[in-house]
């Protein structure tokens, strides 16, 4: 059942699906298009990593639009090494019924089974991430061949456009997770942002040159250059860790965030998930980005990003 990648039409400006309506593994048929327009749904939301039911649900009643259900948190990854996996599916199960929104799951890069069993399980969407150990050092999955969606992280331009041809239905960028550090989401959406404005003044014979350049898909870099933007739903992820990082991340042009260590390994995760929602739906509203900064409790500490950053630069994972 692999298809061509097809663009989607438009931003739906619907609420993001609950689970139940998604529940045939993020999409009945399974097209770039249904898979790319489920998405869309998730545009102007924050997306909480949990590592339980009860943070599932503390993050659902936050107003979280989606969970990512995992067994360790980008800074415990990081801070504990080893290989660090899929997730038991009987935990993700349990996850999954404990709340009515998406549930996303991580597989490694290129490790295409665990894509198969997270499909098998009815997960709505799977992040072929970085921050878990790459199992290829070569490939990533062929998502065109999967029903449900996937998300990827990307630096660039270029690797951006190379998820999307694989068939990757929604980008974020990657940033440095579980650092708590904004640095490097911030590097990587301004870099996206740049060359994307370069590509929407060139002429074609220049859009060739450039593709090449970036390593993209000419056709796909077309479509960017014409849109002004990616051609799919563009989430930051890495380090955001207060309602101020989130809304920054807005004002730069994100869809949307994922959050993951920065709440759950703060002083009072559930204050500091409801402001983190408030600060992306009024992330141009200083006055509002003020009063939801109040009294959050301790931040996550956060890591210098640096050549000695336990667990290295995990953004650098992928191709
Ligand atoms: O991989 C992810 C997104 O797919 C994580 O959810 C995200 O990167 C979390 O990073 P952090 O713990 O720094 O918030």
């Amino acid at each position: 059942m692999t298809s061509a990648p097809q663009l989607p039409k438009n931003d739906s400006g619907m609420p993001a699906p609950t689970r139940s309506q998604t529940k045939d593994g993020g999409s009945s048929l399974g097209t770039f298009g249904v898979k790319s327009g489920l998405a869309q749904m998730l545009k102007g939301g924050v997306i909480m990593d949990v590592v339980n039911a009860e943070q599932a649900r503390i993050a659902e009643e936050a107003g979280a639009c989606a969970v990512m259900a995992l067994e360790r948190v980008p800074a415990d990854i990081r801070a504990e090494g080893g290989v660090a996996r899929m997730s038991d599916p009987k935990l993700i199960k349990e996850i999954v019924d404990a709340v009515t929104i998406p549930v996303m799951a991580k597989v490694r890069i290129g490790h295409f089974v665990e894509a198969q069993i997270l499909q098998s399980i009815g997960i709505d969407y799977i992040d072929e991430s970085e921050v878990l150990t790459p199992a290829d050092d070569e490939h990533h999955i062929n998502k065109h061949a999967f029903k449900v969606p996937f998300v990827c992280g990307a630096r660039n331009l270029g690797e951006a456009l190379r998820r999307i041809s694989e068939g990757a239905a929604f980008i974020r960028t990657k940033g440095e997770a579980g650092t708590g550090n904004v640095v490097e989401a911030v590097r990587h959406q301004r870099s996206v942002a740049a060359e994307i404005r370069k590509a929407s003044v060139m002429t074609e014979e220049e859009l060739y040159a450039y593709a090449k350049d970036i390593q993209a898909p000419y056709h796909l870099l077309k479509e960017t250059a014409r849109l002004k933007r990616l051609p799919v739903v563009n989430f930051a992820a890495g380090g955001i860790a207060t309602p101020a990082d989130a809304a920054l991340m807005m004002q730069l042009g994100c869809d949307g965030v994922f959050v993951g260590s920065g709440i759950f390994h703060s002083g009072d995760p559930a204050k500091r998930a409801r402001a983190i929602v408030q600060a992306v739906t009024h992330y141009n509203n200083a006055k509002i980005l003020a009063e939801v900064s109040e009294d959050l409790g301790a931040p996550m500490v956060g890591l210098t990003i640096d050549d000695k950053l336990k667990g290295g630069r995990l953004a650098a994972r992928g191709y």
